[in-house]
């Protein structure tokens, strides 16, 4: 079965940030353990469904470059490696501004300015990609919070998320603490995050859950539904940094979990897939989810990112292919 073409909207009008924002920004509510208690995750049949998204369900070839293209909008470009420095900051972020050159973009008909969504940084590497994104429109994120671990007092996680935000992140990705879920403690998970989300102020906050090591999809699940209740704006699956981290049966029930607080409340949160997504055709398969399990408006940067730090290089590759009929030297292609 073909999924439809997605409609690729062009650059944002320049007074946009004067626009109501149509989409309440989710406020959260108080802790309801029995929202999500009973719930039950049958794990084969989440791995017999998410598996169905690469099997069954393909993007037709003639809409796979605006797919692509759609893909390159909703990248969270990343580093979050111990050897970043400025000058790799400032490469990434100029692939950020201009991530395809002008002859593909040309060819491809892009009347728009394309960016990537946002660029994804460690907090001390803030102030160099908010320099270097000047007058962009793309947003810098922050991973915070002790980043990956989380296990830092939550004195100081609030510290740096407040640094964050000071010197200039609109986003903040946020570790939550893994202890809380295994240990069943709702209320010190919705604590902490509600917590954070107040330290980031008109910050948007992706709380990622590191579902690596909750050990249950039904953990997820209930992690979920807290993180959302606590306020995040985004739920995010992993680090990057754990053994087992973006999967497609994980994505479905963090799916499900988001259209079960939609349900309850009426609040749209976002999805952020990350870690080991690499390749154009792991990018189609979770637009793919998002647009089945969700509807298009979550295949809008405002609703879905794609949390990657090697990406960007496989969708030039395959644009180029699609433009040119062949493919070209690695050594051409975008590191990132
Ligand atoms: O948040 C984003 C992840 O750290 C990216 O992981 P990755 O390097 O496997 O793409």
């Amino acid at each position: 079965m073909a999924a439809e073409p997605v409609q690729i909207r062009g650059a944002a009008p320049a007074d946009a940030a004067a626009l109501p924002n149509v989409r309440p920004r989710n406020e959260g509510t108080p802790l309801h353990v029995e929202w999500f208690d009973a719930a039950r995750v049958n794990l084969s049949a989440a791995e017999r469904r998410a598996a169905t998204i690469t099997t069954r369900r393909t993007v037709k070839k003639e809409w796979q470059a605006a797919w692509l293209v759609r893909a390159i909008q909703l990248i969270d470009l990343t580093t979050l490696a111990g050897d970043d420095t400025e000058e790799r900051v400032a490469r990434l972020c100029a692939k950020a501004r201009k991530p395809l050159r002008d002859d593909l973009v040309a060819a491809l008909g892009l009347d728009f300015s394309l960016t990537t969504g946002a660029v994804c940084v460690y907090p001390a590497m803030v102030p160099a990609a908010v320099r270097a994104l000047e007058g962009s429109g793309v947003p810098v994120a922050s991973v915070a919070t002790g980043f990956p671990a989380g296990l830092i007092p939550t004195r100081l996680k609030l510290e740096e998320i407040r640094y964050a935000v000071e010197e200039g992140a609109a986003e903040i990705d946020i570790v939550i603490t893994r202890s809380h879920v295994l240990d069943q403690n709702w209320r010190a998970l919705h604590d902490e995050v509600r917590a954070m989300r107040a330290a980031c102020g008109d910050a948007h906050l992706k709380a990622i859950l590191a579902t690596g090591d909750l050990r249950s999809l039904r953990n997820v699940y209930k992690a979920s539904m807290v993180a959302m209740m606590a306020g995040a704006d985004f739920i995010k699956t992993s680090t990057g940094k754990e053994d087992v981290n973006a999967t497609l049966p994980v994505s479905l029930v963090m799916a499900r979990a988001i259209r079960d607080y939609r349900a309850l409340t009426g609040f749209d949160v976002g999805f952020k897939p990350a870690g080991g997504i690499r390749t154009a055709k792991d990018a189609l398969a979770w637009m793919t989810l998002m647009k089945e399990e969700l509807g298009t408006d979550w295949l809008e940067p405002e609703l879905f990112r794609l949390g990657a730090s090697a990406l960007l290089g496989d969708i030039d590759r395959q644009l180029e292919h699609f433009v040119t009929g062949r493919y070209s030297a690695d050594n051409r292609h975008a590191v990132a």
